[in-house]
């Protein structure tokens, strides 16, 4: 116990982290089936019958990542770390439009989710895009926006393939690598949501259950994305902008594609000084700029200035948590 202490130390000192987390919003107009999508992402399966979300709702996914091919790396054994990645699963619910803001706090990177059986709720995503990147405050936000000013990165899921197919508004390959990577075809919001191409999460038509067992790939590019959330974070050199600025204009249109490198993300190239690409698997120099630890609880906007002088946070207050109860979605009219 010792030497882990000691290394701890060591570790600390150096500037390095153990551990760390990054935050998730996912978004999307209500009965999307954004619990449902989480689930799948937490647990590995879909919810038979997901009660209504009520406010908000927090899980946490463990990841680990590490520095294994880095030469650079100061630290010892630091192949692996461990990370959590919170989902903050926002309701889509009309009753809490007002104070849904108070969740976008410290947002690392946005899920937005949308039915693709109700092409409404894929035209909405503008919007949630927008209310997010005028009321949110972010952590490690790109020196420029994306769409409606979203500083952060995002993917877009769209679910209810199995609705949509019956109805024959999407025609499925029925090839289930083809269709599984288009669950999370990452695709840029575009200026008209309308031009957003339809993507699908749970592939076939067999249903949430059958179709979450065949969804391994899909997960796959899932976690791709929040590897780079945590690459963007705590192992680039990439200097935080001052402040977040809300362009007028929307952005156009930006794609991420298969790798989710940043390389793709061309606002993100051009938030860097010089232009230099980011550093992944340096050791950790942007520590000394991280945004204060987030919590799981509701904070205040701080402005992203004001937080690169926060001492590095220690774990302990992690923990699967749900920030608000749920309850019987027939305990709300819907
Ligand atoms: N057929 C089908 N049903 C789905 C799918 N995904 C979710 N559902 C169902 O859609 C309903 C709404 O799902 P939720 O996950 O609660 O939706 P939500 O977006 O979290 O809704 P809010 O909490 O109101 O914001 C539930 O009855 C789910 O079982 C899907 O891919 N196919």
């Amino acid at each position: 116990m010792f030497w882990r202490d000691r290394e701890r130390e060591n570790t600390e000192l150096n500037g390095g982290v153990l551990c760390g987390q990054v935050r998730v919003l996912v978004v999307g107009d209500s009965g999307v089936g954004k619990t449902s999508l989480v689930n799948l992402i937490i647990k590995g399966s879909p919810i038979a019958r997901p009660p209504q979300t009520i406010g908000c709702a927090v899980d946490v996914k463990h990841t680990t990542y590490g520095n294994s091919g880095s030469s650079s790396s100061s630290l010892k054994g630091d192949s692996e770390r461990d990370f959590f990645v919170e989902l903050w699963d926002v309701s889509g619910h009309e009753r809490y439009k007002d104070c849904r803001s108070l969740f976008y706090s410290q947002i690392n990177g946005v899920i937005f989710v949308h039915d693709l059986s109700q092409r409404r709720t894929k035209t909405s995503l503008q919007k949630w895009a927008a209310e997010i990147a005028a009321t949110g405050t972010f952590s490690a936000p790109l020196g420029s926006g994306g769409p409606s000013g979203l500083p952060v990165p995002f993917i877009v899921i769209g679910n209810k393939a199995d609705i949509a197919a019956q109805e024959g508004t999407r025609e499925s390959s029925g090839n289930l690598v083809d269709v599984a990577r288009q669950w999370v075809e990452k695709q840029g919001l575009l200026p008209s949501s309308e031009e957003l191409p339809l993507t699908e999460s749970f592939p076939g038509s067999g249903g949430l259950i059958a179709a979450a067992k065949e969804a391994r790939y899909d997960k796959e590019a899932v976690v791709k994305f929040f590897r780079m959330l945590i690459r963007r974070r705590y192992f680039s050199d990439e200097i935080p902008s001052p402040a977040w600025s809300i362009p007028s204009v929307p952005r156009p249109a930006q794609r991420i594609d298969e790798n989710f490198t940043e390389d793709d993300l061309p606002y993100s190239r051009r938030s860097l000084s010089g232009g230099d690409p980011f550093k992944f698997n340096t050791p950790l120099p942007a520590q000394r700029n991280l945004t204060p630890p987030p919590t799981l609880y509701p904070q205040q906007p701080v402005s992203v200035s004001e937080t690169h002088t926060f001492p590095r946070y220690s774990l302990s207050g992690i923990s699967e948590i749900s920030a608000v109860a749920r309850t019987k979605r027939s305990d709300i009219n819907v």
